[in-house]
C-alpha cells in the first residue's frame, strides 16, 4: 500500500514544492511509488516531468537507475539533487578510473545514500557496466529504471540517438523493475516506437497532457516583408523583456537561436548598439568562454543570449520570457523543444521565428546534404529510408506551420496528433488573421 504521508512529506520537505504542479504530475508520480506498472509519461516542457521519477527514487529509497541522453544534462541533474541534499550520482566516460570506483565501491556499500544513478545509454553496451548493475540488481538494490528524453529511442523524432536502441535489452534483464519512460515530444509514431523498443507493455500506465501551452505567444515574421529586420528584432526584445525608452532594465531574459556563429556575433552586435546587453554563445568560443556566458544569463547579469542550438539541453530557467529562432530550424518537433522553453513559470512569453524562403532553401539543402552522408554510412536500406522520410516530413511541417494560413497552436497540436486547442489568441494569425499571407 501507498504511504501518502511520506509521499507528501518528500514533496514538501524534500523537494521544497507546497504542492503538485498539475493533476497529472500527481498520478504519475502515486503510479510510480506503486511500482508494479511501467509508466510513460508525455509532458510539455517545463511540466515538471523529473519529478514523476524523482520523488519516488527518494520514496523507494533504493537505486534507481536514470539513463539520459547527455553528459551535461546529467550534471545540470546532479547539480539540482545536491541542492536538495539528495545523494545522486554518475558513471560515465568522461570520469577517471579512481571516480567511477568510489562511485560503485558507494553503490555495493549497505548504507549506500544513493538514490539515483545517472547513466547514458553508451554505458548499457559495455560488459562490464552490465555485470555491475546485475550484480545490483541480484541483491535487489534496483528500485526503478528511468528512460529521460524516450523520443531518442526513434527513428521519428528529431534526436534520434542509435545507442538508445541497446536499453530495451537492459530492460529485460532487469526483471520485475518497473519501468518509466518519459518526453516532451511524442507523435504517435514516435510514442509507437518507444513502446515497442523498449517493450513496454500494453498495461504500461499512460499519463500525457497536451501540447498546448497556454502562456505561449507564437508568431512567424517574414524577412523579406520586414523593411528592417534588426529595428524588428530590437523593438520585439524590448517588449518582451518589459523595457521601455526610460527604463532599460529588462525584466527576465530571452534567447536568439542562429543556425550559423557568424549571425549569433552580427546579432549581439546589433542589440548592443541597440542599447541591449546581448552576447554570443557557439562552438567556436572555448569551453571557458562559453560557461562564462552562459552563467551571466543564467543569473541575469546579461538578459540575451543569441546562441546555436548547442545551448539549451537542460536549461531550467523559469523566466524565459522569449525564444526567437532567427533561422528556420530542421524540424517541427526541435521547433516545439526550443521555443518551449520560454515561460517556464506560466507567465506570457513570445515565440518568433523569422521566417524566409532563402533560409528555408538553404535548410533544405544542407539536410539532403546530410542525408546523403548518411546513406554512404548507412547498413540498413529500410532504416535510412524511415528516418529520410521522418526527417523530411518533419521539415515539411514546420515550413507548413511557417507558411501556413492557420493558428499556430492548432499547427503544432496536429504535428504531434493532439487536440486541436483554442488559442485564445495567443498566435499572430489568430489575432488578426488577415495580416498573415
Ligand atoms: N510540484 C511542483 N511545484 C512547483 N514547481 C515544480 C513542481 N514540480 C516541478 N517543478 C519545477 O518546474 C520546473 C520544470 O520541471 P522539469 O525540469 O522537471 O520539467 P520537464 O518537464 O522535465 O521539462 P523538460 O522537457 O525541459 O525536461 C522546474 O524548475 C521544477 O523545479
Amino acid at each position: 500500500t501507498l504511504d501518502n504521508l511520506k509521499i507528501n512529506q518528500i514533496l514538501h520537505d524534500t523537494f521544497k514544492h507546497k504542492q503538485f504542479k498539475s493533476a497529472t504530475q500527481k498520478e504519475a508520480v502515486y503510479k510510480v511509488c506503486e511500482g508494479k506498472k511501467d509508466v510513460f509519461v508525455s509532458m510539455p516542457t517545463g511540466a515538471g516531468k523529473s519529478l514523476c521519477y524523482q520523488l519516488p527514487a527518494v520514496y523507494f529509497g533504493q537505486i534507481s537507475l536514470v539513463i539520459s541522453p547527455l553528459i551535461a544534462l546529467m550534471s545540470d541533474q546532479l547539480s539540482h539533487l545536491k541542492r536538495l541534499n539528495i545523494h545522486a550520482c554518475t558513471i560515465n566516460s568522461k570520469q577517471s578510473a579512481g571516480e567511477r570506483n568510489e562511485v560503485i565501491t558507494d553503490l555495493f556499500h549497505a548504507e549506500s545514500k544513493c538514490r539515483l544513478l545517472y547513466i547514458t545509454p553508451e554505458q548499457t553496451a559495455t560488459t562490464k557496466f552490465m555485470d555491475m548493475v546485475m550484480k545490483l540488481h541480484a541483491r535487489g538494490k534496483i528500485a526503478l529504471l528511468v528512460i529521460d528524453e524516450a523520443h531518442c529511442v526513434s527513428q521519428w523524432g528529431h534526436d534520434f540517438r542509435p545507442d538508445y536502441l541497446s536499453i530495451g535489452k537492459l530492460r529485460q534483464k532487469l526483471t520485475n523493475v518497473p519501468c518509466i519512460a518519459l518526453t516532451a515530444t511524442a507523435t504517435l509514431d514516435v510514442q509507437k516506437d518507444i513502446f515497442s523498443s523498449l517493450r513496454l507493455p500494453s498495461s504500461t500506465a499512460t499519463f500525457k497532457t497536451g501540447v498546448f501551452r497556454p502562456n505561449l505567444y507564437y508568431d512567424v515574421k517574414v524577412k523579406e516583408l520586414l523593411s528592417d529586420t534588426y529595428l524588428d528584432l530590437q523593438n520585439f526584445c524590448q517588449k518582451a523583456l518589459g523595457m521601455s525608452v526610460t527604463e532599460d532594465k529588462a525584466k527576465g531574459s530571452g534567447i536568439i537561436y542562429c543556425h550559423k556563429r557568424e549571425d549569433c556575433m552580427t546579432l549581439s552586435a546589433e542589440l548592443l548598439k541597440r542599447g541591449i546587453h546581448a552576447k554570443p554563445y557557439h562552438a567556436g568560443l572555448s569551453n571557458k568562454e562559453r560557461e562564462s556566458v552562459q552563467n551571466d544569463w543564467t543569473l541575469g547579469k546579461v538578459p540575451i543570449i543569441v546562441a546555436t542550438i548547442s545551448f539549451g539541453m537542460g536549461v531550467d530557467k523559469s523566466n524565459v520570457r522569449f525564444v526567437v529562432h532567427w533561422t528556420i530550424p530542421k524540424s517541427m518537433a526541435g521547433y516545439y523543444q526550443e521555443s518551449g522553453r520560454a515561460g517556464r513559470d506560466g507567465k506570457v512569453s513570445y515565440c518568433r521565428l523569422y521566417y524566409s524562403r532563402v533560409d528555408r532553401n538553404s535548410m533544405d539543402f544542407l539536410m539532403k546534404k546530410e542525408l546523403e552522408r548518411k546513406k554512404s554510412k548507412s547498413k540498413s536500406e529500410t532504416q535510412l529510408k524511415k528516418h529520410v522520410n521522418a526527417a523530411t516530413d518533419n521539415f515539411k511541417s514546420l515550413v507548413k506551420y511557417c507558411e501556413g494560413t492557420q493558428c499556430r497552436h492548432a499547427s503544432i497540436a496536429e504535428f504531434f496528433n493532439d487536440v486541436v486547442p483554442d488559442c485564445n489568441k495567443q498566435c499572430d494569425f489568430c489575432r488578426n488573421p488577415k495580416s498573415v499571407e
